[in-house]
């Protein structure tokens, strides 16, 4: 499978660019006319450049507003076509997009436009350029590929093909199966985007939302498969004009978007196995069985706060590490490690971020697949040094820069609790606390579609429309993933003041900022935290009345959701209950949760209300509000 991207789809400057493109491994480039003009480099030098890092340049683009012009547009439209012929002779290139015109003066007509293509296929000869012509899906007269290939195919000329863009195509909901009747060796050049789903003008939308396949809501495995079967072996090249990557970070878009194409070409083998990508092959992506533990990264002089805190939760002492300072907190299946280490990663984590979670462990089918899927999706192997009688548990580095790993149970790594752990108290009581419901990450909204990408491509996984939450300083948009067992929640923070903003400041950076717990009876877990001091949050009485109106509550269960502050929601299948901590120094904080009759959200409409109460917790009483 040979890879591409176009310029247009990342930030900085034509050599930063370059050098993102080349590190994350592509096999060439798409040079958009406007990177180059704006590059005060030559022809040749760009061409070297280009080389230098071991790319090609697989198209030059786009030629507009060509086909179809009455004279003298026409003649000039030739001649402009000649200059750049002569341009990509010097770029060493040997393909160009003409894309459908949108010029004023253009005249409809296949078969007008048809013979301007056969007229310049035969000037394309002269100079060893091939022409490709894709239909933009707001085009003049061409709008659809099928169109565009009936113009090719009357164009009769071998150095005149068709390019497809899955965006066109997609954006207006032509079905992607009428490309497979068209002969694999008429696609010239093959473009992949995604989009999410939003009614609007197709040219806005196009050049300011597209997105890395997968990360959209288009169904670019449903195209691609469609082009491949055609017998088409050209690049698979992105595409993604999107306002967000363009002032990104470069490397993180190129690494997003490899991974996303060979996300997607593993996707294509499976969906349809007589379709057989080049690509190397790796384990199926797996559901997640359960969390099977939460490390937090502390100190000895920060460690007791966190204890206190997991002890009202009804969490109990119940082992230690055999070789770390790390020791076991546990109630029922759920175990908590707190690491109070010296020195190694989960230090430096404490250094960087504060107490915080430094590692999640995963239980998957297959912990060795899962990690080889990670890591041929571009995962940052972790693998620090171990103790030789110690498990050798497979990491890799998460959101930022924290570890997940992976265990099973069918290989030594499910002795984990004999092996690395001295277990003194393996089953106490608690308050009720059954599993992890899911764990909120919280990262500047930038960052969102990376961790989403990153998730769905790993796990076998699905994520939740986006939704927004008000925040009484800014808004907070919050991405819900479920892997099998695995519930997280993406919060992206658009402005420093918000809840989530604020963590991220002070935690230098994203990381779980609270974990939610669930409890089969919420009553009596919140009684025995409760009793335990636990530090809930108090909800204001507002709310209370809100809700009882809204859901037409009765009143003693009104009384004892006033009585534990605990919130309330439906969705159309169930209820849901919810009550939270205050957050510690850093701003972690738990929360607890009761999902009744199927219930699959995460009571969003109560977060506005949630976070203004967390606000309240955290200011000093008495003293006027003060931001910055
Ligand atoms: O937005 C545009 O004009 C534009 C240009 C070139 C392309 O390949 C494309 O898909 C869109
Ligand atoms: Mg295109």
């Amino acid at each position: 499978m040979k890879t591409s991207i176009a310029t247009v789809s990342i930030s900085g400057s034509f050599r930063e660019k370059l050098a993102a493109i080349a590190q994350a491994g592509f096999d060439g480039i798409e040079i958009f006319e406007q990177d180059f003009l704006a590059s005060d480099h030559t022809p040749q030098e760009v061409g070297r450049m280009v080389r230098d890092h071991g790319l090609e340049i697989t198209l030059f683009q786009p030629f507009r507003d060509f086909e179809g012009l009455p004279e003298p547009h026409r003649g000039r439209a030739f001649a402009r076509a000649e200059r750049k012929f002569q341009l990509m002779n010097e770029l060493g290139t040997d393909l160009v997009l003409v894309c459908s015109t949108l010029h004023p003066q253009a005249m409809g007509g296949i078969d007008r436009a048809a013979a301007d293509f056969r007229e310049l296929g035969e000037l394309a000869a002269t100079y060893g350029i091939r022409v490709g012509y894709e239909a933009l899906c707001w085009g003049r007269y061409v709008s659809d590929h099928r169109d565009a290939w009936e113009i090719v195919r009357r164009a009769d000329h071998p150095n005149v093909g068709l390019i497809l863009d899955s965006f066109h195509t997609l954006a207006r909901k032509t079905d992607p199966d009428t490309i497979r009747s068209i002969p694999g060796d008429r696609i010239f050049f093959v473009q992949l985007a995604d989009a999410p789903a939003i009614e609007m003008d197709l040219l806005y939308w196009s050049r300011h939302f597209r997105n890395m396949p997968g990360e959209g809501d288009l169904d670019v495995g449903a195209f691609t498969r469609a082009v491949l079967a055609t017998g088409y072996a050209g690049p698979l090249s992105l595409e993604i004009f999107n306002d967000q990557f363009r002032s990104g970070l470069p490397r993180l878009v190129a690494q997003d978007g490899i991974r996303s194409l060979i996300a997607l070409a593993d996707q294509v083998r499976r969906d349809e196995p007589a379709l057989t990508p080049d690509l190397p092959d790796f384990p199926a992506p797996a559901p997640v069985e359960d969390c099977e533990f939460v490390e937090f990264a502390t100190s000895a002089e920060d460690a007791p706060a966190l204890e206190a805190l997991l002890a009202s939760a009804g969490f109990e002492h119940a082992g230690r590490h055999r070789s770390k300072q790390v020791s076991l907190w546990r109630q029922n299946g759920v175990n908590l490690l707190v690491n109070a280490e010296t020195e190694g990663f989960a230090h430096s984590a404490w250094l960087t971020h504060g107490t915080g979670v430094s590692e999640i462990a995963l239980r998957v089918p297959d912990a060795q697949d899962s990690y080889d899927r990670a890591v041929a999706l571009r995962a940052l192997p972790h693998d620090p040094a171990h103790q030789p009688d110690e498990l050798d548990i497979p990491g890799i580095r998460g959101v930022g820069g924290s570890v997940i790993r992976f265990v099973d149970g069918k290989s030594r790594l499910s002795r984990l609790w004999e092996v690395d752990f001295e277990v003194s108290n393996p089953d106490p009581a608690g308050a009720g606390l059954v599993r992890i419901d899911h764990l909120a990450q919280t990262m500047a909204y930038e960052e969102m579609l990376s961790w989403s990408l990153f998730y769905t491509t790993l796990f076998k996984a699905d994520r939740t429309p986006m939704v927004d939450v008000v925040d009484p300083d800014g808004l907070v948009r919050s991405q819900a993933i479920r892997a099998g067992a695995l519930r997280v929640t993406l919060n992206g923070a658009e402005a420093r003041h918000t809840l989530a903003g604020r963590f991220i400041e002070e935690t230098f950076g994203s990381a779980v900022q609270h974990i939610a717990f669930a409890s089969d009876d919420i009553f009596a877990t919140a009684r025995a935290m409760a009793a335990r001091g636990f530090p809930v949050l108090k909800i204001g009485a507002n709310y209370f009345d809100d809700i009882e109106a809204r859901f037409g509550l009765d009143p003693a269960l009104m009384a004892r959701l006033r009585a534990h502050d605990i919130m309330y929601d439906e969705d159309g299948a169930g209820r849901f209950f919810q009550f939270y901590s205050q957050p510690l120094a850093g701003g972690l904080f738990f929360e607890i949760v009761q999902r009744c009759d199927g219930y699959d959200g995460y009571g969003a409409p109560n977060a506005p209300f949630r976070i203004a109460a967390q606000k309240r917790s955290m200011r000093p009483a008495g003293l006027p509000r003060v931001k910055g």
